[in-house]
């Protein structure tokens, strides 16, 4: 990967402690550039909005919950089309790339922005890039239109297919540059977005008029900032149809057990979330809440707890929890993926074994255990409906951003308001499921589950949140309503 030095972030400071975390614009660093009317304003589907164009000045906050003396903190340049664009029609060359892994959603997105580019901006020449960012140097391009992309919202996956690893700045910026495309969508999750702003920089340093719009994308619901990530909501869903099968079968037999692994590979969102929209899950494990397996309010006596009283239990797993005591037991040989991500061993395997193990020799008490390893069949549906819609809502954004000449911006709501987010924004932090916020409490209270706290642990954690302050809200973070202050991210 090349190194290319990093701008300054645009920070602009208003009165009350307003503050607008802003997105660089083309203008920022090619002077003259020629503005031409927004061709949405001849578009009669639109003729019936009010006030079609955003404001110019419109920003949307980042903290929603206000107190009467509060600063009023941290802003985002609401998303949106402009009076003004920076592109004529017939001189755009776009391209689309979807990197990292699958999502449900991404042939929506792609789709999306194809329509959006050609029925709102009039924008014909639209470029496929196949093979995630190794295929702007190696592999083959495919040209979209409206017609190629009628129907792949159905579908799962990217029609575009992707990878991992294999980015090369100055080869990836060669290829812009020699193809002339001057609007680069990327899609892709937070190693994504940092490939996109290393590109970003390295064709400001070049002086180009190319327009770079990141979509978020993450199947956990990993990235910070933006409510929630696309493809999320069909996960939880589809997530659903596992643990049941999970539950018929325990519920089935005596001492039946189901364990459930799902993904997650430093953040339990999709756990957290479909068991509390289950309510068939006794116990949920996941990467932010360690647990252990034996003594006092150790995983092995609560299900022997609830065997007891209910003959049947259910554990979801998210697939990075509980990684510290694989690799106490199995030799932890810290692989990583092509993208440099940590590959993780199989907890749901791991656990099994150790349930079985424990019931055979301490109790001789016969379970039943079934294990449920639906991952990459969630990952690999096509998005469900409201998916589908907020799919359509950031490809739209991005499109009307990069028309409007911003560039090296992720876009995503926030509050529920479509924002342009500074690329560093959505890659310093990750999100993460906050074990001392009322949504992880309320799944607590519904499973009734063991925090595995030791009353050390719960001393020590308030200690440390009395020295740190609220950072995100939003609904998909579930963080919306905190019993206590604390950072909601954490780097990896
Ligand atoms: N720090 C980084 N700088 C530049 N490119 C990166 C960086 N981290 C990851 N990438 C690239 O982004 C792409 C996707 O990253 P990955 O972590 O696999 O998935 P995701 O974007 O879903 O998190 C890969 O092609 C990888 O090479
Ligand atoms: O496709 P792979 O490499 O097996 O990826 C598995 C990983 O991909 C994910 O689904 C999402 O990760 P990314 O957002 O980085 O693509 C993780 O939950 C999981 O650990
Ligand atoms: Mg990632």
């Amino acid at each position: 990967m090349d190194s290319t030095s990093k701008s300054e972030p645009k920070i602009v400071k208003g009165d009350y402690g307003y503050i607008l975390e802003d997105v660089p614009h083309l203008t920022d660093y090619i002077d003259d550039l020629p503005t031409y009317p927004n061709p949405l304003q001849d578009n009669p589907a639109y003729a019936v909005v009010k006030q079609y164009f955003v404001n110019l000045d419109d920003t949307v906050a980042q903290k929603i919950v206000q107190h009467k003396s509060s600063p009023r903190g941290t802003h985002f340049r609401r998303a949106g089309p402009r009076q003004k664009v920076y592109f004529e029609s017939d001189e755009v060359h776009a391209c689309i790339v979807t990197c990292g892994g699958l999502c449900p959603g991404l042939n929506t997105v792609i789709r999306e922005i194809v329509c959006g580019l050609y029925h709102m901006y009039g924008v014909t020449r639209i470029l496929g890039i196949e093979g995630g960012y190794r295929g702007f140097y190696a592999r083959n391009t495919v040209p979209l239109t409206p017609k190629f992309v009628n129907d792949i919202h159905k579908r799962g996956g990217t029609i575009l297919g992707t990878s991992r690893g294999g980015h090369d700045t100055s080869k990836i910026v060669d290829s812009i540059q020699d193809r002339g495309i001057n609007q680069v969508y990327i899609i892709g999750g937070d190693g994504t977005q940092k490939g996109a702003s290393v590109i970003y920089e390295e064709i400001k340093r070049r002086g180009l008029k190319v327009a770079v719009a990141g979509i978020p994308k993450t199947i956990d619901n990993d990235i910070p900032v933006i409510d929630r990530s696309f493809g999320f909501d069909t996960a939880v869903e589809e997530a659903q149809r596992a643990i049941n099968a999970a539950h018929v079968e325990s519920e089935s037999v005596e001492n039946g057990v189901g364990v459930v692994k799902l993904m997650g590979r430093y953040s339990g969102f999709i756990a957290m979330y479909a068991t509390l929209a289950s309510r068939d899950v006794d116990c949920c494990l996941i990467p932010e809440s360690p647990f252990y397996l034996e003594g006092p309010g150790g995983l092995f006596e609560y299900m022997e707890k609830r065997l007891k009283e209910n003959g049947h239990m259910v554990i979801v797993i998210a697939e990075g929890a509980g990684q510290e005591l694989l690799s106490e037991s199995i030799r932890s040989m810290n692989q990583q993926d092509a993208s440099g991500n940590k590959l993780l061993q199989d907890v749901g395997h791991w656990i099994s074994q150790r349930i079985r193990d424990h019931f055979s020799r301490r109790h001789k008490m016969v379970i039943n255990l079934k294990y449920i390893d639906p991952t990459y069949m969630i990952r690999a549906v096509p998005s469900n409906a409201s998916d589908n819609v907020y799919c359509t809502l950031l490809a739209q954004s991005a499109v009307h951003g990069a028309m409007a000449g911003y560039t090296g911006f992720t876009v995503g709501p926030v509050n529920g308001r479509h924002a342009y987010i500074p690329f560093h924004r959505v890659t310093e932090k990750q999100n993460n499921v906050v074990i001392t916020d009322r949504m992880w409490a309320r799944l607590l209270s519904s499973t009734h589950q063991p925090s595995f706290l030791s009353l050390n642990d719960i001393a020590e954690d308030k200690k440390e949140e009395e020295s740190t302050t609220s950072m995100s809200n939003g609904f998909a973070n579930g963080q919306e309503d905190k019993l206590v202050s604390k950072e909601s991210s954490s780097t990896r």
